[in-house]
């Protein structure tokens, strides 16, 4: 997110805006999902060195798309900008064929590029690990038999991956403008904390319960909305979660438990590790003016 959008920082920067891009989020990886689901678990595309007299690539299927995919989009840049993280190692990528783009960015540079800021990694392991096997699961029972473990679409497959993996990196990583909203909001609250590292209590001030609930509540009826079948006529046709599940549509158990015990997570892991170098290359003078603005 920059300025090519024209809207003034304090627009861009305010949580009800950018909850309601996390919100419009929620849409686009639920439909990705779904999309991946059409496609057996194929757990070979997942597995490092399954392929390695095809590609002579000592990674697995996916993270070979992964290289090539993100290859191309850092010859056009796409990872000089501050709120792009990819997952192939950057010393591993291309430069750049055209100059970064030159427009300011709404985040705190050094704590939006620092490594730790990065957790594309941990993502790639949830996502093979927890919600592949969940969403293409074998419990899904179609029509009395289990479903195919592997259909051998393994372009498609590992195309869905990338798309879903890339939102989902978005999303989380996402987290770096809520801190930075939240940050200069109340810099005083955070500035304490962050001069004597305390990760706890950082994440005290970064954690909303209330946001967290309400969103669990909307992503299952979105899911079972976006799930949902109609029969030709156009008439919604009135199926149980479980069902929907063995329709093998999307799991929507799945995708709760997802937001629930990985995305927001590590959002959260993102939200800290941004506010610890928040003050990286800040002259003390401007944090004494924060402090300053301290309300008595
Ligand atoms: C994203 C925010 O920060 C935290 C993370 C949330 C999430 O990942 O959905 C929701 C609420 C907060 O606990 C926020 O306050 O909106």
């Amino acid at each position: 997110m920059n300025f090519t959008s024209g809207a003034a920082v304090s627009e861009l920067l305010s949580l009800d805006h950018i909850r309601n891009q996390l919100i419009r989020l929620e849409d686009t990886i639920i439909f990705l999902l779904i999309e991946r689901a059409q496609f057996a678990y194929n757990k070979k595309i997942y597995q490092p060195g399954a392929f390695q007299d095809e590609l002579n690539f000592s990674g697995s299927w996916l993270e070979w798309f992964l290289f090539e995919i993100e290859s191309f989009h850092a010859k056009a840049r796409r990872y000089t900008s501050p709120d792009e993280h990819a997952f192939t190692p950057l010393d591993k990528l291309p430069q750049p064929i055209i100059k970064p783009q030159s427009l300011p960015s709404l985040l705190h540079q050094p704590a939006a590029k620092h490594p730790s800021v990065n957790v594309n990694h941990r993502i790639l392991d949830f996502y093979i690990q927890q919600i592949v096997p969940g969403i293409t699961s074998t419990t899904r029972i179609a029509k009395g038999k289990a479903v195919l473990e592997d259909d051998g679409n393994y372009g498609s497959a590992a195309t869905r991956d990338v798309e879903v993996l890339q939102a989902l990196s978005r999303r989380i990583h996402f987290g770096m403008f809520v801190s930075e909203s939240k940050f200069l909001e109340a810099p005083h609250d955070f500035i304490p904390h962050i001069l004597n590292p305390n990760p706890e209590a950082l994440a005290g001030l970064i954690t909303k319960p209330a946001v967290e609930a309400k969103l669990l509540i909307r992503l299952a009826n979105k899911a079972r909305v976006y799930g949902g079948e109609m029969d030709a006529d156009g008439k919604v046709v009135e199926v149980a979660d479980e069902e929907m599940a063995a329709r093998g549509k999307i799991d929507l158990a799945t995708i709760v438990s997802m937001y629930k015990d990985w995305v927001i997570p590590l959002t959260k892991d993102v939200e800290v590790d941004y506010l610890l170098h928040r003050l990286d290359d800040v002259p003390q003078s401007q944090i004494e003016v924060w402090m300053k603005g301290k309300t008595a």
